[in-house]
């Protein structure tokens, strides 16, 4: 009798004690689940912002996968460069029922899309911290390296990019083109040599264009990168696609916070692969550093120098700086190869600029020498057909901020965590901005510059504005001015036949069938 009394005052101890955590996580999950969707889409109905309603968990997700899911069966018109509609179907609808600026849930985060360049600059130019990025998917974040120059913040961030901005300084840059330039020599010499093995004898060459590309900028990043340590750091960047491959089917499904630490298989096979990652950039790392001469010049022993810095402020870490080879191989080579492939697709499909490009080339460069840094700022229609293959085919298609507190952006009241997506596709097609031919290749617009190809000097922000603008920008414009300078040299392209115009959005904008390309050598 008395030990069930002991055991029954002790229940009523201990009970509330073991349900607190309970009460607590179910309250929060309240606020998180309910509570605050109803709250904020009140308090932006306030401002006029509405949207698609919040749904229970998974916000719009599941009407964003249908819609995407929808435009991508749906076909595309083989002359059209109107990407905004096929590839953020979502925003062009709740656009049209909501206008420009709207509410909407991806899971449980508020998002509030603003594509007005003027609210979109001071979002991106706020030195204040009031909008830092967003947090990513953890697919994402593993893929670029939590700790690299993409995620970090504050003073870690200001650190980093102190360190980092010699590397892709102008004098480093006159040094990388010299890799470039032997990197692309490279492909040509191998095409050479599959042209003379061929025994049809055939003059006209065939190729998949988006590949080559991926294989020629994954060339150049490694050895930029890692130069003397280049057959390790390829292998490095091997595992890198692996994962991103591995990540990238994942993007697809909708994230439940949390899964990323189950023990699936899925996790499994990127945990393993990302061993293997760190334990290969870690070799080569380690070796260097037993070297004990200057660890090199190129990204990685520019990072290293960093270590042994006097100044603390200065100093990175070995893990910050695994995650940010794993950042510029990420950052510098998808998107290059993108650039290099909608370039060359608008220069096959369109012969009057092809040789307007090429006499340009001709006469800056010559018929046969190889391109030098210096010549690059002199080619002026060049530099127009990159800009305006960006603007329609730019292959990051919308930023991410997220308010840090609740701010003032033009007359709007954002509440701290409320993310904010900038579609920059849809800024770059927009045809208030750019005019009723917004959806045509016309590289005539940006003929007297940047800030005055449409009504707003803002509406092209390819590479970002701000502090966090794009770091490897130059370092893309000279790579790509470099590649195609030494086809044009070379050959005359053509679009081939099989080609089936079909962009799809994989992180960054891609042609799903590739890019065949004939190459018709010059006389
Ligand atoms: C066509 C080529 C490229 C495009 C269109 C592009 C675009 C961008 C954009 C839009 C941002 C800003 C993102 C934001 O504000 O949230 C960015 C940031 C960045 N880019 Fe690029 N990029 C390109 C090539 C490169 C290359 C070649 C590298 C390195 C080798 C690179 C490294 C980075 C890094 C590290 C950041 C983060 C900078 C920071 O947060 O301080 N990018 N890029």
């Amino acid at each position: 009798m008395e030990l069930l009394h002991i055991v029954l005052n002790a229940t009523r101890i201990l009970l509330p004690l073991l349900l607190l955590p309970l009460l607590v996580t179910i309250y929060e999950a309240f606020m998180v689940l309910v509570l605050q969707p109803f709250v904020l889409t009140r308090r932006f109905k306030k401002q006029g912002i509405t949207g698609p309603r919040y749904r229970f968990l998974y916000g719009n997700l599941g009407e964003i996968k249908k819609l995407k899911r929808e435009s991508h069966h749906s076909g595309f018109d083989p002359s059209s460069n109107d990407n905004f509609p096929r590839l953020l179907p979502h925003y062009q609808k709740w656009m049209y029922l909501y206008g420009e600026t709207f509410l909407y849930w991806s899971g449980t985060e508020p998002r509030i899309c603003i594509s007005d360049p003027e609210l979109a600059k001071q979002v991106l130019s706020n030195k204040l911290g009031f909008f830092v990025r967003s947090k990513a998917r953890p697919e994402i974040v593993k893929l670029v390296g939590s700790k690299g120059l993409v995620f970090v913040e504050g003073a870690d961030w200001v650190r980093h990019r102190r360190i980092l901005n010699p590397a892709f300084s102008i004098d480093r840059l006159k040094i990388m083109t010299n890799v470039m330039v032997d990197c692309t020599l490279k492909m040509l010499e191998e095409w050479r040599k599959q042209r003379s093995d061929d025994k049809t004898e055939q003059v006209v060459m065939k190729k998949e264009m988006n590949s080559e590309f991926l294989r020629l900028t994954a060339h150049i990043i490694a050895t930029a990168a890692f130069g003397s340590s280049y057959t390790e750091g390829i292998e490095v960047f091997r595992r890198l696609k692996e994962l991103q491959n591995c990540c990238e089917t994942s993007l697809i499904d909708i994230y439940i916070p949390g899964t990323e630490y189950l023990p699936t298989p899925f996790n499994f096979r990127i945990w393993k692969l990302e061993r293997k990652i760190n334990t290969a950039v870690k070799r080569i790392i380690d070796s260097r550093l037993e070297s004990k001469s200057d660890y090199g010049d190129d990204l990685l022993g520019i990072m290293l120098k960093s270590c042994k810095s006097q100044g603390n402020q200065q100093k990175m870490s070995i893990e910050e700086i695994m995650h940010d080879c794993r950042t510029f191989f990420f950052a510098g080579h998808e998107n290059n190869a993108n650039l290099l492939t909608w370039t060359t697709m608008f220069l096959s499909m369109h012969q009057d600029w092809q040789e307007k490009v090429r006499e340009e080339v001709f006469k800056e460069c010559g018929k046969d020498k190889t391109p030098e840094s210096d010549t690059f700022s002199k080619l002026k229609l060049m530099n127009m057909v990159f800009m305006e293959s960006l603007r329609l085919y730019g292959p990051v298609t919308s930023l991410y901020r997220e308010a840090t507190k609740d701010v003032k952006l033009g007359h709007l009241d954002i509440p701290k965590g409320t993310n904010i997506i900038i579609p920059l596709l849809k800024m770059h097609t927009d045809k208030t901005l750019w005019g009723s031919d917004a959806d045509k290749f016309n590289p005539m617009r940006f003929s007297n510059g940047v800030s005055r190809a449409a009504n707003h000097p803002n509406a092209f922000i390819t590479f970002g504005i701000g502090p966090r603008v794009c770091i490897g920008q130059n370092f893309a414009m000279i790579e790509a001015k470099t590649v195609l300078t030494m086809i044009l040299q070379r050959f005359r392209l053509s679009l081939s036949g099989e080609y089936k115009h079909s962009p799809v959005d994989h992180l960054s904008i891609q042609p799903q069938y590739g890019l065949p390309i004939m190459f018709q050598p010059l006389k």
